[in-house]
């Protein structure tokens, strides 16, 4: 699929909270608070001013993820089958040109995520994005064509979960954000929370 428009393309942001947040003791990690605000409005205050449009997805609690303002998309497949069923919510529902994907745990996601992201793309005509810290692929942080629904219903349909095994099959590019090294320190557990509380307030 080419770009209408590569120099303007419309994207979707969607960001993930659907998951079961075990490691946080199963609260809702999106609207557990961190420095007085809840999880994902970190999450949001970073990525709404680089997209055109934002969603939420959530699997529980979806009053409460409504009242930021943005629509809030459900898992179309139930039983907490990992970051994919969000991934593929979103894709489907979208009538962007692409869709960022972005996790709701990660509070200090670059500024620059989605032009550096698009750039990429643009730049190697790939199918997917990729972003790095510069050591490692950030797997729930990706700029995506929806019309890969297809492949990515394809290998749910045959029980694969692993984000990093679907995206190998195609022409995908990785952005290094090494630059930034903690944006994307990701908030599993309550001390790594704390930790991050006490960063976030120096
Ligand atoms: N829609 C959806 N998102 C998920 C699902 N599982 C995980 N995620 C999201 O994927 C991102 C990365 O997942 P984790 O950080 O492991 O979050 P988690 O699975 O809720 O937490 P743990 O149970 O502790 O692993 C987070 O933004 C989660 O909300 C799921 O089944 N559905
Ligand atoms: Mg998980």
């Amino acid at each position: 699929m080419s770009l209408q428009n590569e120099q303007t393309p419309n994207i979707e942001a969607v960001i993930l909270a659907g998951g079961m947040a075990r490691r946080m003791g199963g609260d809702d990690k999106g609207l557990v608070t961190l420095n007085d605000q809840p999880m994902i409005s970190h999450a949001i205050n970073r990525i709404a001013p680089q997209v055109n449009q934002v969603v939420i997805n959530a699997n529980r609690n979806q009053q409460q993820y409504s009242q930021f303002g943005y629509p809030v998309l459900s898992d179309l497949e139930s039983g907490y089958l990992g970051p994919l069923a969000g991934m593929i919510t979103a894709m489907k529902h979208t009538k962007a040109d692409l869709l960022l994907v972005v996790p709701c745990d990660c509070p200090l996601l670059p500024k620059d995520l989605s032009s550096r992201m698009l750039h990429t793309l643009v730049t190697t005509n790939a199918e997917i994005v990729v972003a790095s810290d510069g050591k490692r692929e950030q797997p729930v942080v990706m700029l995506i064509k929806p019309s890969l629904y297809q492949s990515m219903q394809a290998f749910l349909d045959a029980g694969e979960r692993k984000i990093d095994i679907w995206y190998s099959q195609h022409h995908y590019q990785v952005t290094d954000f090494s630059d930034q090294p903690d944006a994307f320190v990701n908030v599993n557990t309550p001390e790594q929370k704390q930790q991050l509380a006490q960063k976030i307030a120096q």
